[in-house]
């Protein structure tokens, strides 16, 4: 806890239970706990610092993320820590590397799509370390289209064994976070080939370096892709490329969940849909939305508690300066995001609960909800991400020019999030896959078909189609109905124009190609759809704590009111509501905001962040800004010296010869 508190103001005028906003934060009492005990622990070990991260080379930066990914593994084993401590304290390390691919993609594709036997002889080496594995998919010349990769995997009965094959130079694998410098094995997606015939793509195991001494295997060439966006950031990370020569694998390497080829060659598949075999990125695509919202807050954190330190310009008698926080422009562009922090984070916590229970139907051999899963994951994942990272710069300018120094956190947390818009699926090729679901539900609404999940809405369409909004006031709109309706008639009313202009092209296929720009933002109104839904629900359950439920209320009025404002044109085009009922949101809001204002640094506070994960001088618990910032300054390596290298070389000469010039004179 700090000595002096500049933010204990602040913290006085809020009007409800910190700690227990922090339990409806993390979800339960146990989850405060763990975190806090992990982020500390982490906090604490300088093997963990990161303050110097932005000023190591590339080469230094990868020994530092080898280094710390050791250390945590050692502290991992020493504590004995359970999954959930170690998953936690990885994350408060907060330095991307080979090991969130080995733990998050590697490990999870092998349990997805491999047989018992598989999962029996290849997990427990992943678990001890004794192989590192990443995640072979994208090539070159494909990332998005998966069903365009070219690494061939074509089976030898003679020997009993895959030949895995780069014929290309596009189809070098090219992305891989892991496989650069660090990854031992890989899951190879490549084409079977067998008997002659190619049956697509199909995951492999596949060992590319030596065991002993870290050496490519023969006919494996291997590296890393070079340096990426931003100092220190996503350059931890060793993105890889890779290209096979004729490389010879175990038949049994091929992971067989799915699909087979039997000791003679022949292709079997299991009979499940063969969409499993993107359960991995399904699974990822929910993690990054529980993720979004851990970055979010870290920059809205950030941006509130620099927001009520600085201050610019006095009353106009001559008074104190005003805290920046105060300017209404500054909170309405802050606390919206403020509020999709909470909101990305509940709606995480939901889509978290439905991979899990998919995850169950499917072992149960049901996969009714197969689609559900992956168009709330990608739209989701496409929402929250773009929003993230749109956030991320937008707090980067309310923390005026000390927000562009790195010693603030906010350009390191934008260069290492900004990847999340493409990785694990493109933003615009994820929305237009939700696209193509809505457009299928829509089509089979005529039939009487009722949609369920996420979709079931759409089965009020008679309503929908035609209702008005009964808003007459700005309180009205505190209404969670009016939203819900308003909402669900705006994301219904697009999909159905989409789905007639389509209608009246040459083909199906011609429609979507042309309406395409449309269809991405009716799937960005059915996600915000869900995000304000289950928003919506997140308060309507008991939630304990003095002023903890008013607060999530206020925060989720402002979510949904701010995205109605934000897209007002969507809903006086559809028709949902008229101009003046818009104008009442906006009225409304300018309320929520007024409400917000006292209790916006305890909100963030309820993020429970230590100082060391936030890594930013601007947003320190202690709100002790200018002395932290002051300080930062003269570690950074220019200031070592006085006078600077080069000064002899290219400063004195210039100012001599000027001086000579000026005595000719
Ligand atoms: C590792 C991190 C761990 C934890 C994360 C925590 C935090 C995150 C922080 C950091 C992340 C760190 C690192 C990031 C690592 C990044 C890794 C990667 O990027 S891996 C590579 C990912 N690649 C992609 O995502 C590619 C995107 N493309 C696709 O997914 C598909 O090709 C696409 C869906 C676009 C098209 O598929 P295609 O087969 O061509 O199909 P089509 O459109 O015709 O659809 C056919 C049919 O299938 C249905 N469908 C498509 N996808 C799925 C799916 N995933 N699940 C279920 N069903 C699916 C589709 O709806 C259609 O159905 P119908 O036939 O119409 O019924
Ligand atoms: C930091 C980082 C880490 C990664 N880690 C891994 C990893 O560990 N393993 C792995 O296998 N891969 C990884 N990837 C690769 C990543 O999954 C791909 O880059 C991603 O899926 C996008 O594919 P792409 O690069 O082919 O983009 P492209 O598809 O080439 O996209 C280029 C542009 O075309 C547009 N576009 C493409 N198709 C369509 C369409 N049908 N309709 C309209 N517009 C379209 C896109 O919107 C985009 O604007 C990583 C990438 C990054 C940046």
């Amino acid at each position: 806890m700090a000595e002096v508190d500049h933010l204990a103001a602040e913290r006085a005028t809020a009007r409800f239970d910190v700690e227990e906003m922090k339990v409806a934060w993390a979800g339960s009492r146990h989850a405060v706990h763990v975190a806090d005990r992990m982020a500390r622990l982490v906090a604490s070990d300088p093997v963990f610092r990161k303050d110097n991260r932005t000023m190591l080379s590339r080469k230094e930066l990868f020994k530092d993320t080898l280094r710390k990914a050791a250390h945590a593994w050692k502290r991992i084993v020493e504590l004995r820590l359970t999954e959930e401590e170690a998953d936690l304290l990885r994350q408060y390390v907060d330095q991307p590397g080979y090991v969130d691919l080995h733990w998050g993609m590697f490990v999870p594709a092998i349990k997805g799509q491999g047989t018992e036997e598989q999962q029996h002889k290849w997990l427990p080496l992943a678990y001890k370390f004794q192989i590192i594995g990443c995640y072979a998919q994208t090539e070159l010349g494909h990332g998005s289209n998966v069903q365009g990769l070219e690494t061939t995997a074509t089976f030898d009965p003679k020997t009993d064994e895959f030949v895995i094959h780069s014929p290309t130079l596009t189809s070098s694998k090219w992305w891989p976070g892991g496989l650069g410098k660090a990854s031992t094995h890989a899951v190879v997606y490549a084409r079977l080939i067998t008997e002659g015939k190619d049956y697509g793509i199909h995951g492999f195991i596949v060992q590319l370096r030596s065991l002993e001494d870290h050496s490519p295997l023969p006919g494996v060439t291997l590296g890393d892709i070079g340096g990426k966006f931003g100092s220190g950031a996503y350059n931890s990370m060793d993105n890889g490329v890779l290209r096979f020569d004729h490389v010879r694998i175990p038949r049994d390497q091929m992971l067989m969940r799915l699909s087979q080829v039997t000791r003679e060659g022949k292709y079997v598949h299991s009979n499940v849909p063969k969409q499993l075999l993107y359960g991995t990125m399904v699974y990822v695509r929910q993690s990054i939305v529980a993720d979004a919202s851990k970055a979010l807050s870290r920059a809205v954190c950030i941006a509130v508690r620099y927001s009520a330190v600085r201050k610019q310009f006095g009353s106009q008698d001559g008074g104190p300066e005003t805290q920046v926080l105060n300017y209404k422009t500054q909170q309405s562009r802050l606390f919206p995001l403020l509020a999709s922090a909470y909101a990305f984070r509940f709606v995480g916590d939901w889509l978290n609960w439905l991979y899990t229970d998919v995850t169950q139907k499917l072992e149960a051999k049901d996969f009714s909800t197969l689609q559900e899963a992956h168009a709330c994951t990608a739209g989701l994942k496409a929402v929250t991400t773009s929003v993230t990272a749109d956030a991320i710069e937008e707090c980067r300018k309310l923390c005026g020019g000390h927000g562009y120094l790195n010693s603030s956190g906010l350009p390191e947390l934008f260069a290492v999030y900004v990847p999340a818009c493409t990785y694990e699926g493109d933003n615009v090729v994820l929305l237009l896959q939700v696209a193509r679901i809505l457009m299928k539900t829509v089509s089979q609404l005529a039939s009487g078909k009722q949609p369920v999940g996420t979709m079931a809405y759409m089965g009020k369409v008679q309503y929908l189609m035609q209702c008005k909004s009964a808003v007459s006031s700005a309180e009205d709109w505190l209404n969670p109905d009016a939203i819900q309706e308003a909402f669900e008639a705006r994301a219904l009313r697009m999909a159905v124009n989409c789905a007639q202009n389509i209608s009246q092209a040459a083909s199906q296929e011609e429609g979507f190609y042309e309406r395409s720009p449309d269809l991405l933002e009716a799937a960005v109104a059915h996600i915000q759809l869900i995000i304000v839904t289950k928003f919506i629900e997140k308060v309507h359950q008991e939630i304990p704590g003095h002023g903890v439920k008013e607060q999530l209320q206020a925060l989720c009025n402002v979510y949904a009111l701010y995205i109605l404002h934000k897209h007002l044109g969507d809903f006086l085009a559809t028709g949902c509501i008229t101009p003046r009922q818009g104008a009442l949101a906006n009225e409304q809001l300018g309320k929520l905001y007024a409400q917000v204002r006292p209790n916006a640094v305890a909100l963030v506070d309820a993020f429970n962040y230590t100082d060391h994960y936030l890594g930013s001088v601007l947003g320190r618990y202690d709100g002790d800004v200018y002395p932290a910032l002051y300080e930062e300054a003269w570690k950074d390596p220019l200031n070592e010296t006085v006078v600077p290298e080069g000064y002899h070389e290219y400063l004195r000469p210039l100012i001599k010869q000027q001086q000579l010039k000026l005595s000719r004179l």
